[in-house]
């Protein structure tokens, strides 16, 4: 028995820690959420509600980007494979990273647009090594027409509406709901975002919430 007078000699310390171990999920893990998607189809928007929500670290994915890059879409002109290696490389290299001290949880909800299999496939390889590590994409689903709407009326950024028809022609959707071995993505959420940002922010709270629940148990820590 963790008795009455041990619990007592230790100041009440002992039930302090109890209480504390059984808060504590069985397996815990640290967690990585890339918000992927075609320009302007809200990803910014909803990295920031996770990390207000939830408390997770957030990376812009687009602070990650070389100059030439930046120039290359502000012209709207695409980018190439060649473009985006450096740029896949070093949002890989935030898996494994430990975070910084000052931030308020171990997860990490991370933006990048993650066009192409290939290319989520290189941030799937930045975290097998790390035995601890559980890797989720959401893609934000919505009509191109939407995006360019949204990229058009959106002020000082550097992407405009002339690169959304670019990012439709590379993006090689993910579908989650088809068997691996015939390229399905099973480590995929496809959220609707062709609506209101209430709705699709509390949308993928929730869905996060619900796949780590799941993997966790009941008690999601988020700070
Ligand atoms: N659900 C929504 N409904 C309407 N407008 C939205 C929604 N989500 C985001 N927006 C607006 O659309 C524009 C694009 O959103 P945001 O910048 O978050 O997209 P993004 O995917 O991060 O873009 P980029 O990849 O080009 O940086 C912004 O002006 C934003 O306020
Ligand atoms: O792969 C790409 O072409 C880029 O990542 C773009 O998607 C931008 O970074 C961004 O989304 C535009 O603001």
């Amino acid at each position: 028995m963790a008795d009455r007078d041990t619990d007592a000699a230790l100041g009440g310390h002992l039930r302090d820690q109890n209480a504390t171990a059984e808060k504590k999920p069985k397996n815990e893990h640290r967690w990585i959420w890339f918000v992927t998607g075609p320009t302007a189809c809200g990803k910014t928007t909803v990295a920031k509600a996770l990390a207000k929500n939830l408390h997770f670290t957030y990376v812009e994915g687009d602070d990650y980007h070389p100059k030439a890059n930046v120039e290359k879409m502000s012209r709207g002109e695409p980018l190439t494979d060649a473009d985006r290696a450096g740029w896949l490389q070093a949002l890989a290299e935030h898996e494994t990273a430990a975070p910084p001290t000052s931030s308020s949880s171990p997860h990490l909800v991370i933006t990048c647009s993650a066009l192409k299999r290939h290319y989520r496939d290189i941030l799937r390889a930045g975290s097998e090594h790390a035995g601890d590590l559980r890797i989720r994409f959401i893609f934000l689903n919505a009509p191109e027409e939407v995006l360019r709407e949204r990229a058009m009326k959106r002020k000082g950024h550097f992407a405009g509406a002339n690169l959304v028809r670019s990012q439709f022609e590379t993006l090689e959707m993910p579908d989650p709901n088809k068997k691996e071995e015939e390229g399905g993505e099973g480590d995929v959420v496809v959220v609707d975002v062709d609506r209101g940002p209430e709705e699709v922010e509390r949308n993928v709270v929730q869905v996060v919430r619900e796949e780590m629940g799941r993997e966790e148990g009941d008690y999601l820590r988020v700070n």
